[in-house]
């Protein structure tokens, strides 16, 4: 187990400059200090009180970067917090950093929690019944969920964080005027890296998510709308007893506590809810197959999304890509598959290894975000039953390797019928019908 010399994360106040956009989000891990920027795009008027409560919800969250050079066993805010603010910043500093802990051998990570003052929960905000806005990450998922979002007359807007070229091109194929926010973590992070300080995984989609109710309460949007989908609730492992979700922040639990915390803190109701939350990621990609107009700029590797030396669309040999080529695979015909990703996946035995460990034949399920062993089993088994596919080497080879049980499984699978617990409103009920 790694001894960490850091003592304590803190949170010196944050500043919001409303003629620029700039929040200024400063942290203290001991005596090394950071300061993160967000700018966010201004419309007329005085920023609402409510976002403003929304920034200290991002400031204290954010910190996870700056937490993970040092892993103090101490993280102190002077912001007072209602418990289930608190409830959430516990998570997100113990779940959200569980892969960070696990890879690091960081075990008080696990059950880190957040001392603060204490607060009274805020006065309900009335009003907030706005177009909604569309979180958008370049995949598939986004996509679906702005399409339904569009195709109820809902008019969302799409929004995203750091848009890079790709997601610059889903908003242009999309015909709707965007809305964005760039994020800028503290350069010295990276030095701090590059000298080899502790690194790892966060739990990014929090931060993303609390940057675009921010910006939804800033405009006087509806609420924020995310596309994140069941199988991202389901732990990689378990590890001294806890689970350990490389997706926590993308799961229901996460989207709980957030919905919670913000109510308390910002009196913000019903300000955040995933519209895929019921649907597994074949079910969604069965979506996503009906609609065509993406497919020159859909992009759902997350080596394009890196902060440098990003790829420029599928990097073809990820388990992300590799997922999602198989899960499209049934729905589409193979020309238009291979013209999404510019390869087939399902052609190169060398891609045989990484397809045992998705079927669960190999290993546990990677650190990525990836459906579930039943799903790649359902998706590899319409292949085998399927003309276009069947004659595939990857598809041959690993229906054989394949046990006769795990078909059974198959084919008695629900992952065409949506379930599972979820936050969309009465409102949204219909969206996806
Ligand atoms: C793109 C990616 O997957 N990045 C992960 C990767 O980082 P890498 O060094 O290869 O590239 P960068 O993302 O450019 O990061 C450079 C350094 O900056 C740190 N950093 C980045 C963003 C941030 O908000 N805070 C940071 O401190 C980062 O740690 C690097 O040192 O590996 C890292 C270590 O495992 C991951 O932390 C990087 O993940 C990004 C934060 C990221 O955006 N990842 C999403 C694509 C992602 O993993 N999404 C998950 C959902 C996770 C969740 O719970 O929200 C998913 O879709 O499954
Ligand atoms: N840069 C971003 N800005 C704002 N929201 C984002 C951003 N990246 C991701 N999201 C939100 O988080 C969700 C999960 O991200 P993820 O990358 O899994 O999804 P995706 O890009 O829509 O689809 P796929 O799973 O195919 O990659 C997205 O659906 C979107 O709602």
């Amino acid at each position: 187990m790694l001894e960490t010399q850091y003592r304590r994360l803190s949170f010196p106040a944050l500043s919001f400059d409303p003629a620029t956009g700039v929040a200024a989000l400063p942290y203290e891990l001991d005596d090394l200090a950071f300061t993160e920027t967000v700018t966010f795009a201004l419309p007329a008027g005085e920023p609402p009180q409510a976002f403003h409560r929304v920034l200290e919800l991002l400031h204290l969250v954010a910190g996870v970067s700056y937490f993970k050079v040092g892993a103090p066993p101490e993280v102190v805010t002077t912001t007072p917090l209602s418990a289930p603010a608190v409830a959430f910043l516990n998570a997100v500093y113990s779940k959200g950093m569980a892969e960070y802990a696990y890879r690091n051998d960081l075990p008080h990570v696990l059950s880190l929690s957040v001392s603060a003052p204490t607060a009274v929960p805020a006065e309900p905000v009335a009003g907030r019944d706005g177009r909604p806005l569309s979180a958008v990450g370049g995949g598939k998922d986004s996509i679906v969920t702005l399409e339904a979002l569009r195709h109820a007359g809902l008019d969302p807007v799409p929004f995203a964080v750091n848009p890079n070229w790709v997601i610059d091109s889903v908003f242009a194929a999309s015909g709707l005027t965007p809305l964005a926010a760039r994020r800028k973590l503290d350069p010295r992070l990276f030095e701090l890296n590059a000298a080899g300080a502790l690194n790892g995984h966060i739990p990014v989609t929090a931060i993303n998510s609390l940057i675009a109710v921010a910006t939804a309460v800033l405009h006087g949007l509806g609420p924020v709308v995310m596309s994140n989908e069941r199988s991202a609730s389901d732990p990689n492992l378990l590890w001294n007893g806890h689970e350990i979700n490389h997706q926590w922040s993308k799961g229901v639990e996460a989207e709980g506590l957030l919905r919670a915390a913000l109510t308390a803190h910002a009196g913000l109701a019903d300000p955040y809810f995933s519209l895929l939350r019921s649907r597994s990621e074949l079910h969604i990609a069965r979506s996503f197959a009906s609609i065509t107009a993406y497919d020159d700029v859909v992009t759902s590797c997350n080596a394009a999304f890196k902060l440098h030396d990003a790829s420029a669309r599928w990097c073809g040999h990820c388990p992300k890509c590799r997922f999602v080529f198989l899960a499209l695979a049934p729905f589409m015909p193979r020309a238009r598959l291979v013209g999404i990703f510019g390869a087939d996946l399902l052609a190169d035995p060398t891609q045989i290894p990484g397809y045992k460990e998705l079927l669960g034949l190999d290993g546990h399920k990677p650190f990525e975000c990836v459906g579930e062993v039943e799903e790649s089993l359902v998706a590899l088994s319409l292949l085998r039953d399927g003309a276009e596919w069947a004659g595939a080497p990857v598809v041959s080879e690993l229906a054989a390797a394949v046990p006769g049980a795990a078909w059974t499984a198959a084919a008695s699978s629900d992952v065409f019928v949506p379930g599972g617990p979820h936050f969309v409103p009465p409102g949204y009920a219909k969206v996806l019908d």
